[in-house]
């Protein structure tokens, strides 16, 4: 895999190279009224300065396993570095999936023992809401938060409820790949270097999501590493930003935003934690519509459709009866 040499805030790093073109998010002061209006018309912002989890700066591997106590938390391992989410929900109706990752439940010692002995043969990802089995030096931090400011967001901008927190401590080098999510997200880098690669939503058509009942609901089908240009034509026409996003910035992710984040290697294993917002419930429709809402009506007709049929084998010739030689 080609990689190209990047240099951001003094520090060098070695980006993979892909096959589309990027243009870097703008990186701006919190208090900034150009970060204000990126976030309110659901644009992806880098923020410095908000001290959002200031109070968890001095987490560290050793820190964490001092006052996380005891209690077990989801690791994921992967043989290739990396970490396609699947719903587990969804796996009943696909009989012939096989999950490309494992997990298991581990205290944080033994997550951290292993992450030190490193035999790099096994990629690992600790990802875990933030709850009450954690140590009180951690509930502490987790109070001291800014949440003033992250209440101040969730209001201005009319964000439905904050759903999790989650606690993210990756391998270097651990890739999650692209996929959007149906939830405002504050994305705040505690410790290590990601970088993200962050499409519009209205890159839908480029992107080629797995179908609604299929455990990859929500990623995209396409190998970025090797995409399939003929299976995949339009990936060909993929426009996207970038950030690398480093200890103390946090980054607004717009919810439908597609993303795909890389732990950089060099910097040690990566520390986030993500805090989820429901979106707000959408009281009066506005035209034009978003290209976000197009995604959620999309999602909407083929959950019904998918409902009706009662047989998924049924989905794909359905689709093409509706639209071949009618809507092409
Ligand atoms: C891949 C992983 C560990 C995972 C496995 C199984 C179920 C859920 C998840 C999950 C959820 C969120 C993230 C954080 C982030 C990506 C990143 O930072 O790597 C991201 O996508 C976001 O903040 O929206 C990462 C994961
Ligand atoms: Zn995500």
């Amino acid at each position: 895999m080609a990689t190209v040499e990047g240099v951001y805030g003094g520090k060098r790093f070695n980006l993979k190279k892909y096959t589309f073109p990027t243009q870097q998010i703008p990186r701006l002061h919190y208090r900034d009224p150009e970060a204000e209006r990126l976030i309110e018309s659901g644009q992806p912002v880098v923020l410095t300065d908000s001290e959002l989890v200031g109070s968890a700066y001095h987490w560290d591997l050793a820190y964490l396993c001092s006052n996380l106590g005891s209690g077990q938390y989801t690791v994921y391992s992967s043989e290739n570095k990396k970490f396609k989410y699947y719903d587990e929900k969804k796996l009943p109706q696909n009989k012939d999936f096989t999950p490309p990752t494992s997990h298991s439940d581990m205290t944080f010692q033994e997550f951290a023992s292993k992450l030190k002995k490193n035999n790099t043969s096994e990629c690992l990802y600790l990802q875990q809401p933030l709850n009450d089995s954690v140590g009180k030096r951690v509930v502490m931090d987790f109070t001291n938060f800014n949440w003033s400011w992250a209440n101040e967001q969730q209001r201005k901008n009319r964000w439905g409820p904050l759903t999790s927190n989650l606690l993210l401590v990756g391998m270097e080098g651990v890739i999650t790949p692209a996929h959007y999510d149906e939830q405002e997200n504050l994305f705040a880098q505690i410790q290590g270097y990601k970088r993200f690669l962050l499409f519009d939503p209205s890159q839908f058509e480029c992107l080629y999501p797995y179908p609604i009942y299929h455990p990859h609901d929500r990623q995209s089908q396409v190998d970025f590493d090797n995409p399939d240009l003929d299976k995949f034509p339009m990936f060909s026409k993929l426009k996207g930003y970038e950030a690398i996003v480093g200890p103390k910035d946090v980054l607004y992710l717009p919810m439908y935003w597609w993303h795909q984040v890389e732990s950089l290697p060099g910097y040690g294993e990566t520390i986030s934690i993500t805090f989820w917002y429901k979106a707000a419930p959408t009281m009066k429709v506005v035209y034009p519509l978003t290209a976000g809402q197009k995604v959620a009506i999309m999602r909407n007709i083929e959950k019904m459709i998918a409902e009706a049929l009662n047989d998924n084998t049924e989905m794909p010739t359905f689709m093409r009866t509706m639209v071949q030689g009618r809507y092409t």
